[in-house]
């Protein structure tokens, strides 16, 4: 039976995803409350310019005052999407303590203060939803929350960053400049309020750590996970991974160990062969890959970005919290009753694609593979092409670890024949 007394959501900020929840709650009321058996009423907006014209709100609902609705009292349910550390922690934080469950996309800090934030919440008996805040629309957070949590899953590797995948994508298959491409994503509004978290691979290790935690049932904070972001990847590197049939995607891969007592999370851009099913994922799309042990291999696939996805997942959450609020429970709080330490990179073992500047004289090939067998890195191809009197090396090796290929690196550099290290990029997928 429909309940006719509305419940009360609290909007905190109006940008690219903030509008579009609002368009959606308006637009789609009806069947909103069908859904959860009681109207939502839009009670309050928190905007920080509030002079902009917003189609389809009400003004009388807009404040600067994002405190001042939190602790109403009369507000059911919070929807942070301001972004960033503060003032959105106090805010939610005040949120539970005024009675409010929250649902937010704001995987900046979740991955920095989630552990807090989830406590927060159960001790007022509230609600913490945030399927927004990893791959956009895909329903990822839930499924691993709820659906999978009968099973032990084992590795969660997929690409997370809309941003950096339109990037990538763009200068690969259309020869499109860096920053022309950042621009257009940014216009697109894909990309965070600063890029730099997108392209320097901040964004994606965030939603690593949730990844991570959620997947492994244990703390993973942002700054557990190794980073590298796109910034460096060259339109050579693009062009070298063609030529082995590979092509460049910014990964998130989230690992435990086979011993079980540890696991790893790390974000880098990698070459994948263009057969796997990563490698045809364009645009701001994502794509993620779950394996568990009952279950096997799944793949969750979608748009990962941008208003309208984003606040698809968004009032997802809104409806299974107004359902919880009407059956006076709580949903899925954290799960992370094991604390499992996370490795350093060192410790990851993958394969890797090298590429050196060398001098084209007899011997250097030997001198080079010597250094990768004193190190006990397995050489798998090497390419050599020659160009007046220097010559470009391209070595792939088999598996190896992160730490045997750093200290195989450092010693070729101190190589006189070796006259740079062009490149160096992990090899995943295979
Ligand atoms: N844009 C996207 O594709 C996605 C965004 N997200 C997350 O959603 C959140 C929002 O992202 P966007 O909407 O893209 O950002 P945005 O920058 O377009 O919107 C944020 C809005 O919050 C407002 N704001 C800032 N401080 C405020 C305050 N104290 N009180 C009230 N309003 C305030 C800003 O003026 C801005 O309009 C972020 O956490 C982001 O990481 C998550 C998934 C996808
Ligand atoms: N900036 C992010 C937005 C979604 O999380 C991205 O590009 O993926
Ligand atoms: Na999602």
């Amino acid at each position: 039976m429909m309940r006719t007394r509305p419940l009360k959501v609290a909007l905190l900020g109006c940008g690219v995803v903030g509008s579009e929840v609002a368009r959606i709650m308006t637009t789609h009321a009806d069947d909103l409350a069908a859904r959860i058996g009681a109207p939502v009423e839009l009670a309050g907006v928190a905007v920080r310019r509030p002079s902009k014209v917003r189609e389809g709100i009400d003004p009388a609902l807009i404040t600067t005052d994002a405190t001042a609705l939190v602790k109403r009292g009369d507000i059911d349910v919070v929807i942070e999407v301001i972004g960033g550390i503060e003032p959105s922690r106090t805010l939610i934080t005040t949120a539970f303590e005024h009675g409010a469950s929250v649902v937010s996309a704001n995987k900046a800090l979740l991955a920095e203060d989630g552990a807090a934030l989830h406590a927060a919440a159960e001790q007022h008996g509230r609600d913490l939803y945030y399927e927004a805040a990893v791959a956009g629309a895909i329903p990822l957070v839930r499924p691993l929350r709820e659906s999978l949590a009968g099973d032990k899953v084992n590795r969660v590797l997929g690409i997370v960053n809309g941003t950096t995948n339109f990037i990538l994508d763009k200068m690969d298959t259309s020869g499109a400049g860096y920053s022309e491409a950042l621009d257009e994503a940014t216009a697109l509004g894909f990309a965070e309020a600063d890029p730099t978290a997108d392209v320097e691979g901040f964004d994606a290790a965030a939603k690593a750590a949730i990844l991570a935690g959620i997947a492994f049932h244990t703390r993973v904070r942002i700054g557990d996970v190794h980073r590298e972001g796109i910034t460096e990847v060259t339109a050579a590197d693009i062009a070298s991974a063609r030529r082995m049939g590979c092509t460049v995607k910014l990964l998130a891969i989230c690992e435990r160990a086979a011993d079980g007592q540890s696991v790893t999370a790390r974000v880098h851009p990698a070459m994948i062969p263009l057969s796997h099913p990563l490698a045809s994922v364009r645009e701001a799309y994502n794509a993620v890959f779950v394996e568990a042990e009952a279950a096997g291999q799944l793949m969750f696939y979608g748009p990962g970005a941008g208003g309208s996805p984003t606040a698809s997942a968004v009032l997802g959450d809104l409806v299974a919290v107004c359902r919880n609020k009407l059956n006076e429970a709580t949903g899925p709080g954290e799960s992370a009753y094991t604390r499992l330490p996370v490795s350093p990179m060192g410790d990851v073992v993958t394969r890797y694609h090298i590429s050196l500047d060398v001098a084209d004289k007899p011997g250097v090939l030997a001198q080079v593979a010597t250094v990768f067998a004193e190190k006990g890195v397995s050489i798998d191809t090497v390419r050599q092409q020659g160009k007046d009197g220097e010559a470009s090396l391209v070595v792939v090796t088999h598996r190896a670890s992160d730490a045997a290929l750093s200290a195989t690196v450092e010693a070729l550099r101190k190589l006189d024949t070796v006259r740079g290290v062009a490149s160096i990029m992990r090899v995943e997928g295979e």
